[in-house]
């Protein structure tokens, strides 16, 4: 680099989103991935100044998430005080990093590695098979200070991967969390907190009854990078799900700000739930569809009102029901009533059109992605699964 361009201030930023590079590492050595955000650590532009070629190094311990972190740069200018080191430290579990020292960092995970045990048999709620491992999801909470000690070292990843992640409270009891690991080699492939809040059903039911009725939200959900896309965000999601499904204090589940890419797995799996269920050959011939029948099902698969409103058009979508654009405007009318009420009949009705038809390619693509077998094929593949196992 020539000695003008030195002088210029780009040459000495960096986006902090390049420069931290996280690493998982186990005896076969390490993947490296980037975080989606760093701004939580160092400020919103996500840009740091003062360096060149900047690296910040930040790697786990494939099982224990024993952190290291070390940083690496070609030259720093004189008078920044940037302290890239600090800022990290501070979302990191105190005392607990070990920085530059990568031999003492082995050493320490190693054997820590010797008395690693996974949660007991007891906080086991579902398991799985990918790829010819085994995997199970643990119910746990913090007062496990094995738990509680495992969090604090990961919960780094909700800034990192969650846009407006931040920490939970430790000492709230109420958090419980799912945790998904492999049984083979004990790594976490990922895991969600979560809270069951009181839900007040109105007067009439609170004083009818002694009974807690309780909202589940999935608050934190996310599948380390290394792992993703291979299935264990849905078996995550379902393993919850069925965990609440059981659970008669659950009255319905929620997630709290869910991004695109979680909305496009809930979807996926809440679709498939209730397909599977034959819901599809019972929804009602009429229209609109009466609420009283929507809220049955809803309560009973414990879905909010609106994605079971969204999974219902699917359905009908799915199965050509000549009432689906119908029900889908009805809905679209309804929620923008004071919009669309002022306007005429031929503005009005090129609107719900427009939504409707970005609604209809929403559904498409979900229900594309997905490879649904049709209910009359579903139905004979159990006929013929049941007489194979007499
Ligand atoms: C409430 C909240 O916290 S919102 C924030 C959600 N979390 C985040 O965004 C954090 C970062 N991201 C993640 O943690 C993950 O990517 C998640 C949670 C969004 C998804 O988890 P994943 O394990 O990747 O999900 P899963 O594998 O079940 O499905 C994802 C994709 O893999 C595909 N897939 C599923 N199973 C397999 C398989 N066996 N082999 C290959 N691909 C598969 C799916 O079709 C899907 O495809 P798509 O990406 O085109 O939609």
């Amino acid at each position: 680099m020539d000695e003008a361009s030195d002088l210029r201030p780009e040459s000495w930023t960096v986006s902090s989103n390049t420069a931290v590079r996280l690493s998982f590492v186990d005896e076969e050595g390490a993947v490296q991935f980037s975080p989606t955000f760093t701004y939580p650590i160092y400020g919103d532009s996500e840009q740091i100044f003062g360096y060149k070629d900047l690296q910040i190094l930040l790697a786990f311990d494939s099982v224990t998430f024993k952190p290291f972190f070390n940083v690496k740069y070609e030259a720093k200018l004189a008078d920044i005080d940037e302290d890239v080191q600090t800022k990290a430290l501070k979302v990191l579990p105190e005392g607990d990093v070990v920085v530059k020292d990568e031999i003492a960092w082995v050493d320490a995970f190693n054997k820590e590695r010797e008395s690693f045990d996974l949660p007991g048999e007891d906080k086991k709620i579902a398991s799985y098979n990918r790829e010819g491992q085994d995997f199970v999801v643990y119910r746990v909470d913090l007062r496990d200070k094995n738990v509680r000690k495992l969090h604090r070292r990961m919960q780094i990843f909700t800034l990192f991967l969650i846009e407006s992640a931040s920490y939970i409270d430790e000492h709230d009891e109420g958090w419980e969390l799912y945790m998904s690991f492999n049984t083979g080699n004990k790594k976490c492939v990922g895991y969600s907190t979560t809270y069951k809040y009181w839900k007040y059903m109105g007067a009439e039911s609170f004083d009818s009854t002694e009974k807690t009725v309780q909202t589940g939200k999935i608050s934190q959900f996310l599948i380390f990078p290394p792992y993703q896309s291979k299935g264990h965000g849905s078996e995550l999601y379902n393993a919850i799900f069925n965990d609440w499904i059981k659970d008669t204090s659950v009255f319905e589940v929620t997630v709290e700000d869910p991004n695109e890419e979680f909305d496009s797995l809930r979807d996926r799996n809440d679709l498939k739930r209730l397909y599977v269920s034959g819901i599809a050959n019972k929804i009602p011939q009429e229209l609109p569809i009466s609420d009283e029948w929507i809220e049955t099902q809803r309560s009973a698969f414990k879905l909010e009102k609106r994605q079971f409103q969204r999974l219902l058009e699917m359905l009908l979508l799915y199965t050509s029901s000549p009432n689906f654009r119908l029900q889908v405007k009805k809905r679209l009318y309804e929620k923008n009533f004071d919009l669309l009420v002022d306007l005429d009949a031929p503005t009005r009705n090129d609107k719900l059109q427009t939504a409707f038809l970005s609604i209809k390619d929403e559904y498409d693509t979900i229900l594309a992605s997905l490879k649904l077998k049709r209910q009359e094929e579903f139905d004979s593949a159990q006929v013929s699964k049941k007489i194979k196992s007499k």
